[in-house]
């Protein structure tokens, strides 16, 4: 019953970059083996086997690299250029000036394969140049980074009470980082949920490492399916997630569904602020740049997003800006200082050292590096491409940061009613 009720829901949308590679590629008898290879890969939709085949072709097994750049160079030529070929189809040639609805509703339409895609392409780059958290955060005085990035987590934790021996779920958890930080944190048990399966590999071995295997489960799946029975969590939360939903309100809704009555969900949401003006083309094409560097389908407005967490069902006891926090409260630096030019915003010298991964001067460098590794093909074909569109993603929301046009950590807070 429930194996039908999984291959009825399946996405019946094909996999074009599987589809391409399976005609291209001399691993053609690999990806046949891979897509039947176990049992339970049987009871699976059609295509999530094919995804799956498809990625650990891609990653061969630089899911058990050590770091982003041992692990960037280890891929499959073929699968990665067929893979930047289906994530750049939905950007290469559109500009702001002439975007339209049914360009963006495409986008929207392409969300689950636009996300994995994604990841697939930009994992290894996060990993590498930012760490295993892959979020944004506020800076207080003397605080290194990593403290910075652990702190704004912590935060959401005791926002929304999680608890020892609670079960609590990480929506879009990318590689772990979030959930091994919580659950040391709380004592809480936290199941993280993902599209991409190389993430989800990746946070495993984490776990492992760490000896967190008791406290954590890493499940792959699609947040506007969760796959989870009704009333399963104590609490929930996203990092930075779900504005790869392609309708916020649904995915809410899921959230809302496998949380336990009087259960509380919390989130920080990227969306466009009040000021935004999509018909000033220099906003939008702020929005578009960020969109396409960060696999965005579509990015809302803080409005759209108040309405989604209520029209869910949620009774919404919390809502700001943390990123307003920089101007009155205890933030001493921006939260997109890291991506920028300014050193100043340094609180020790480890930190220099730290953004020099991830800033406007060491992008430069390090991409220029990426491309030559790509032309004596030691990085695979498309690797200068991905480098390149993150780059631009990475000045549009300094950009949009700097004119408070964006913000990625606008906190809400919601409360499924006890008596539902
Ligand atoms: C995409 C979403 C919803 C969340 C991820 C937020 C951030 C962790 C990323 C947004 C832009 C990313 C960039 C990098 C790391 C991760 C982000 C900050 C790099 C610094 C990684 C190293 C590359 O060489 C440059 C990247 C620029 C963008």
């Amino acid at each position: 019953m429930a194996e039908t009720q999984a291959l009825l829901r399946a996405d019946k949308s094909k996999n074009k970059a599987f589809d391409k590679m399976l005609h291209q590629s001399s691993s053609n008898s690999q990806v046949a083996l891979c897509a039947k290879s176990t049992e339970t890969q049987a009871l699976l939709p059609a295509d999530q086997v094919k995804n799956m085949a498809f990625d650990k072709i891609l990653h061969k097994s630089s899911s058990t690299s050590q770091g982003g750049l041992s692990a960037m160079i280890n891929k499959d030529n073929e699968a990665h250029k067929a893979a930047v070929a289906e994530y750049f189809q939905h950007w290469d040639d559109k500009k702001a000036e002439d975007e339209t609805e049914e360009v963006r509703q495409s986008r929207v339409a392409d969300y689950a394969s636009l996300t994995r895609q994604y990841y697939n392409l930009a994992t290894d780059l996060y990993e590498y140049g930012w760490g295993e958290a892959f979020h944004f955060c506020r800076f207080a005085y003397g605080e290194r980074f990593g403290q910075a990035v652990a702190r704004h987590e912590h935060f959401l934790a005791s926002t929304i009470g999680i608890k020892p021996g609670m079960r609590v779920l990480d929506v879009g958890c990318g590689v772990g980082g979030p959930a091994r930080e919580i659950v040391k944190f709380t004592g809480a048990h936290v199941t993280g949920l993902n599209i991409n399966n190389y993430q989800i590999s990746r946070a495993k071995q984490y776990a492992v490492k760490e000896k967190l295997t008791h406290k954590l489960d890493f499940v792959q799946g699609d947040f506007m399916n969760l796959p989870f029975p009704d009333n399963s969590f104590d609490a929930v939360y996203v990092i930075e997630a779900t504005v790869h939903a392609p309708n916020l309100e649904s995915a809410y809704r899921e959230i809302f569904r496998v949380l336990k009555p009087g259960g509380v969900f919390g989130v920080y949401e990227w969306f466009m602020t009040d000021a935004y003006n999509n018909d000033d083309l220099t906003h939008r094409q702020i929005r578009l740049d960020i969109e396409e560097g960060d696999g965005i389908a579509q990015m809302l407005k803080v409005e759209d997003g108040l309405a989604a967490i209520q029209g869910a069902g949620f009774t919404l006891e919390t809502h700001y800006d943390l990123a307003e926090d920089y101007a009155n409260e205890t933030s001493v630096a921006p939260w997109y200082w890291p991506l920028g030019t300014d050193l100043r915003y340094a609180q020790t010298l480890a930190d220099v050292f730290t953004v020099l991964r991830m800033n406007r001067f060491g992008r430069e460098i390090s991409h220029a590096f990426i491309s030559i590794l790509e032309l004596l093909r030691i990085a695979p074909s498309g690797t200068r491409k991905t480098a390149q569109s993150l780059g631009k993603a990475a000045d549009a929301l300094v950009e949009g940061g700097k004119k408070k046009l964006f913000t990625p950590m606008y906190l809400m807070v919601g409360r499924k009613p006890e008596d539902y």
